[in-house]
């Protein structure tokens, strides 16, 4: 990896607006502080079109779903598009219900995402592919996760994250493996909604690079998760929860550069 997008996020300390879960919104927020962009949560229908003119990206996350939210969603991934600013989907729990998936393919029709990232069955779900999935965790399958993410890239013209125990990124002609991470990540809520939150503030500051800049993303937090879970027993899912926030905010680009497990497939 040969970009250092995490010193240009401390420098311009780029704002994120952030469509989520109730079940996430706090630790979201922290954890883009740790990083050093700055959060703002909101989807009041009335700001929606006034938040993407003074925001460096937008993310939006279906988690807890609500008729009134897909609104705000449309309204605000619209404006992001045409303020040019990019916009990352995390599709939470697509799979779990007609509803999710009737919004998902209404948000991806009308607006135009720089990134989305999702776990291997929310990503399969939206491919059409075989998978076990199981509300908002990640389930059972054998699909091929590189042609996943290749074929989503291609087909949404955009950069795919599809996270796990090795992370798979593509924006449909370069595909990157990452091998870092803890089993830890899987047993706190909001890891991945967060995770898709750090892709958000890599692709503000470079918008015009975004597989490098979801690169970079996905291996700095699982690096941040990594060093995290050191100390840890497999037991402490509370100390991660925490300790992930600390290892976002000492982390720095030399440590990413050192550890990073990457291969480009
Ligand atoms: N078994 C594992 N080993 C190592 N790292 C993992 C493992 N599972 C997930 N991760 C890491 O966890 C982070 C979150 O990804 P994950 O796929 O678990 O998100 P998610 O299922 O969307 O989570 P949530 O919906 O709770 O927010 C990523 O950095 C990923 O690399
Ligand atoms: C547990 C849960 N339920 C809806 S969203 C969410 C957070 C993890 O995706
Ligand atoms: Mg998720």
């Amino acid at each position: 990896m040969k970009t250092n997008y995490l010193n240009r996020i401390r420098q311009q300390n780029p704002l994120i607006h952030n469509i989520t879960n109730i079940v996430v919104a706090n630790y979201v927020a922290n954890g883009l502080l740790a990083l050093g962009a700055s959060p703002i949560m909101s989807s009041a229908i009335e700001e929606m079109e006034e938040l993407p003119a003074i925001c460096n990206a937008l993310v939006i996350n279906i988690g807890t779903l609500t008729a009134e939210q897909v609104n705000a969603m449309l309204s605000a991934g619209k404006a992001a598009n045409r303020h040019h600013i990019p916009v990352v989907l995390d599709p939470v729990g697509v799979g779990a219900t007609t509803f999710r998936r009737q919004i998902v393919t209404r948000l991806l029709a009308e607006i135009s995402f720089s990134a989305i990232r999702g776990n291997a069955a929310e990503m399969a779900c939206l491919a059409n592919a075989d998978w076990q999935s199981k509300g908002v965790d990640v389930g059972k399958g054998e699909a091929d996760l590189n042609e996943i993410a290749n074929t989503l890239a291609q087909q949404y013209q955009c950069t795919v994250v599809i996270s796990g125990e090795v992370d798979v990124v593509s924006d449909g002609r370069q595909l990157a493996n990452i091998r870092n991470g803890t089993a830890l990540f899987p047993k706190i809520t909001g890891s991945g909604c967060l995770l898709s939150a750090v892709c958000g503030a890599f692709l503000a500051v470079a918008p015009q690079d975004g597989f490098n800049a979801a690169l970079e993303a996905c291996t700095a937090y699982a690096i941040a998760g990594e060093l995290a879970a050191q100390p840890l027993l497999p037991q402490q899912h509370g100390q991660f929860y925490t300790a992930l926030l600390d290892h976002l905010a000492a982390l720095d680009s030399s440590q990413i550069h050192r550890l990073a497990r990457i291969s480009h497939v």
